[in-house]
């Protein structure tokens, strides 16, 4: 239809996704959010309007689990519920859209569709680009590994111009499980409004194109605010009003910005982080040996486990030997994991990124030399060996008790070794395209088996350390020699 449009360029309508060099996710059962919104006639809002927690957290509702069926509103990408707009061509910045209906602030607009293509694959193609001579940009990055195309096939949205002074913005979804773009309106815009967002420009160097938005408060290039624009030097031609572009930049959306600096905020700051934003708009979280990687726009201070500091523990037989103490302790943390467990995947959602990065670190291992520079590097821990330390010790008691704890440390290891190998194949394939989440229950089972290594081992250590720096130690049998003063505090320091 746009084609009958006179000196409209060419170019495929769709109003869905196309993914080329992937299939398109398939939404696990167990991942699908309900919400709890009921239908009620007299209450316009209830099926799924702002309250739904599906709605909050920037995810669609799936058709078949929504508690209000036929009348859910939160499927709006899925059916293509877009306001009306319509192209118009624009003095020097080409084609561009207009609001044709008057539209409410937080209003979604339309999809960004275009091909999904993986970074390489737009870098690839921009290059391609570029050499046909073609001069507008349409690929926009999606996240940290993927981008959409439109340049040959897309929505009404590529027709979108930059504006330095925005009526719209993009914003992420999560939609049967895929992560999709929208323009969503900023505020109230009036029919017959053009309709502009900020277009975030990274630009793989080269000439830059000249704004002619024509807001008061117009940086004078398009990307002229983004980090890639500063760095790169300025080159103009003006034998074209609108632009040179000696290469085809990559625009992002809106939200990935401010990402990059809260990382720089965070790692500036004089505290050590607790969780920190990568480059790559990944956060980590350390939740004690385990990490947990989500991509999110917001920081979430999680208690580290290991960094609980020895100073500040009490090591007297009365405190340590109420084992109660210990436990509600660790139960209080496996609370506190499971809780923010279930924050993350709910935000996870959000940011339409459910990315659970498993870190096998934890899994105890035999020794595996590992070659680095020529030379083989022993990665395995040092571990601390209940007959070594029974030998130090007076008590019976105390030798069983530490024996007892070692061997429920290495129960607690190997049932983590066995759900290893258990969730090998779906680790495997996570870490291949790591775009694919692993699924929720595999995520909650090794937290569950992590937890429980790391309180196994919290208490065999914490057994130690009660019984070997408070607890009367057994007497010599051989005299000491010179350096085992050091041995016997090497045990007190590993482990904590
Ligand atoms: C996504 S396309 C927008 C549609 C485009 N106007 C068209 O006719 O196909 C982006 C391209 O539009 C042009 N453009 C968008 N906003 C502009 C602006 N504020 N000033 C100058 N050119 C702009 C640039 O060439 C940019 O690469």
């Amino acid at each position: 239809m746009d084609q009958q449009i006179d000196g409209l360029p060419s170019y495929i309508h769709i109003e869905q996704n196309d993914f080329l060099y992937r299939k398109h996710k398939k939404q696990k059962e167990e991942d699908i959010a309900i919400c709890v919104c009921r239908y009620d006639a007299n209450d316009p809002d209830s099926a799924c309007g702002e309250r739904c927690l599906n709605v909050l957290t920037s995810t669609e509702c799936t058709p078949g689990f929504c508690p209000c069926d036929i009348y859910c509103k939160n499927q709006r990408f899925q059916k293509c519920e877009y306001s009306k707009t319509k192209l118009f061509k624009t003095e020097g910045r080409g084609w561009g859209l207009l609001a044709d209906e008057n539209i409410k602030a937080g209003q979604f607009i339309i999809e960004y569709c275009g091909d999904v293509i993986s970074w390489k694959e737009a870098r690839r193609r921009s290059q391609a680009y570029e050499a046909e001579g073609l001069k507008d940009a349409f690929i926009i990055s999606l996240n940290a590994y993927e981008s959409i195309d439109a340049t040959r096939k897309g929505s009404h949205a590529r027709f979108i111009n930059h504006s330095c002074q925005p009526n719209c913005e993009t914003r992420k979804w999560t939609v049967l499980g895929e992560i999709r773009v929208g323009i969503f309106a900023k505020q109230d815009i009036l029919s017959g409004t053009e309709l502009g967002y900020d277009y975030n420009f990274e630009w793989y160097g080269g000439a830059k194109v000249r704004c002619l938005c024509g807001a008061s408060c117009c940086s004078g290039f398009l990307g002229a605010k983004s980090r890639g624009f500063q760095e790169a030097h300025y080159v103009w031609e003006d034998d074209d009003d609108r632009y040179s572009v000696e290469n085809i930049p990559l625009y992002d959306s809106a939200e990935d910005e401010p990402t990059s600096k809260l990382s720089k905020d965070i790692d500036s700051s004089k505290n050590v982080p607790r969780a920190k934003l990568d480059h790559d708009n990944v956060m980590e979280l350390d939740i004690g040996l385990e990490l947990v990687q989500c991509s999110h726009s917001e920081a979430i201070d999680v208690e580290p486990l290991n960094s609980i500091r020895m100073e500040d523990m009490v090591i007297d037989e009365v405190k340590l030997d109420t084992s109660e103490n210990r436990n509600m302790f660790l139960q209080d943390t496996h609370k506190k994991l499971v809780h923010k467990n279930a924050m993350i995947s709910r935000m996870q959602s959000n940011s339409a990124c459910r990315n659970y990065h498993i870190d096998t670190s934890i899994v105890s291992r035999v020794s595996v030399p590992h070659f680095s520079g020529g030379k083989t590097k022993n990665l395995a821990q040092k571990q601390v060996e209940a007959k070594v330390v029974g030998q130090l010790l007076a008590s019976k008691e105390a030798r069983e008790e530490v024996f007892a704890y070692e061997n429920m440390k290495n129960v607690a290891s190997s049932q983590l070794n066995s759900l290893y190998d258990e969730i090998r194949p779906a680790i495997e394939e996570h870490e291949r395209d790591s775009q694919d989440s692993v699924s929720t229950s595999v995520a909650e089972k090794w937290i569950e088996a992590s937890c429980s290594k790391l309180k196994a081992d919290f208490d065999f250590y914490s057994s130690i350390i009660k019984h070997v720096s408070v607890a009367p130690r057994r007497p010599r049998e051989v005299p000491r020699h010179e350096g085992e003063n050091e041995v016997d505090m090497k045990y007190l320091e590993m482990g904590v």
